[in-house]
């Protein structure tokens, strides 16, 4: 049986525990200490609530990070070092050029493994692919509800209540979308990771009042050709910036271990 440890426990996190394939178990939560009486009772004790990975006394064959960049900046480094596989869905905190050089000489220092979970974007094995060939141009553009905005930067940009139609509320790099909305605009620096880097990918934030979905729209030349992607994607209904394929992909990640 393969032991995984969770850190977060919100929306992508119950997904995942609820949907934790056969051969995998958990052992391990961290999270804020207002979780820990919940988590305790929810597991009848055999699943650890803990407030630092540090307090962890054994090994998980996985480190599933489903819950902010801010905890990839605050754990990511301690899971590397101790030479466990951290799997990371917060994949924009990589566009902090430090934080991304402080977990790479953790890696090899503790011989760690990181994995960058594809999340709630497709074909990022295709751009990685054309990448060989050389890329010419890689776009992105995320289109959501105002719902799904709600509480991020965005608000400082646009009004969210009077919006009546489709608006681009936001162009710039993915460096700068991945670090002003952070738990929004991850996508854009998967994108970038898999593609021409978090400067040179264009991205552009949409919000839409008439739509319910969590709508990435990639667009990659190079080489190779072109293609165009659009996955519109159902949100969480417990957290709507959170797309449900983001979690998933969190699951398969655990589907992978169970198989190794
Ligand atoms: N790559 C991708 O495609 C996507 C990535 N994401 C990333 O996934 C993250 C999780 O999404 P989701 O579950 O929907 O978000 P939620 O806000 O529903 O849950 C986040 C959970 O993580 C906890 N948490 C956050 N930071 C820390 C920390 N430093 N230490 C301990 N616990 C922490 C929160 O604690 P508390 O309850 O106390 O607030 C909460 O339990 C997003 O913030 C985003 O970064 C999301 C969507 C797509
Ligand atoms: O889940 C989504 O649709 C995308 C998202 O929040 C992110 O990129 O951080």
């Amino acid at each position: 049986m393969k032991k995984v440890m969770l850190i977060g426990y919100g929306a992508m996190a119950q997904t995942v525990i609820e949907r934790l394939p056969e051969g995998v178990e958990l052992g391990w939560i961290v999270a804020r200490e207002r979780h820990h009486a919940a988590i305790r009772d929810r597991f009848h004790g055999k699943v650890e609530a803990l407030a630092e990975v540090n307090d962890c006394t054994g090994a998980p064959d996985l480190v599933l990070e489903c819950a902010s960049q801010q905890a990839v900046a605050q754990y990511g480094a301690a899971v590397l070092a101790r030479g466990w596989h951290l799997a990371v869905i917060s994949t924009g905190a990589l566009a902090d050029a430090a934080l991304e050089q402080r977990l790479a000489a953790a890696r090899r220092a503790g011989n760690g493994r990181l994995t960058l979970l594809a999340g709630a974007v497709a074909g990022i094995d295709g751009l990685e692919a054309a990448k060989e060939g050389g890329l010419y141009r890689v776009t992105y553009r995320s289109r959501k509800s105002p719902a799904s905005w709600r509480g991020s930067h965005a608000e400082k940009l646009i009004d969210l209540d009077s919006v009546s139609e489709a608006q681009i509320f936001f162009e710039g790099s993915a460096r700068e979308a991945a670090q002003l909305f952070p738990a929004n605009a991850n996508v854009a620096a998967t994108v970038a990771l898999g593609g021409v880097g978090m400067d040179e990918t264009r991205v552009q934030l949409m919000v839409d009042p008439q739509t319910t979905r969590n709508t990435h729209t990639l667009h990659a030349a190079g080489g190779f050709g072109e293609f165009s992607l659009e996955l519109s994607g159902l949100p969480l209904a417990s957290n709507p910036k959170t797309s449900t394929l983001a979690a998933l992909s969190a699951v398969r990640a655990c589907r992978e271990l169970a198989q190794q």
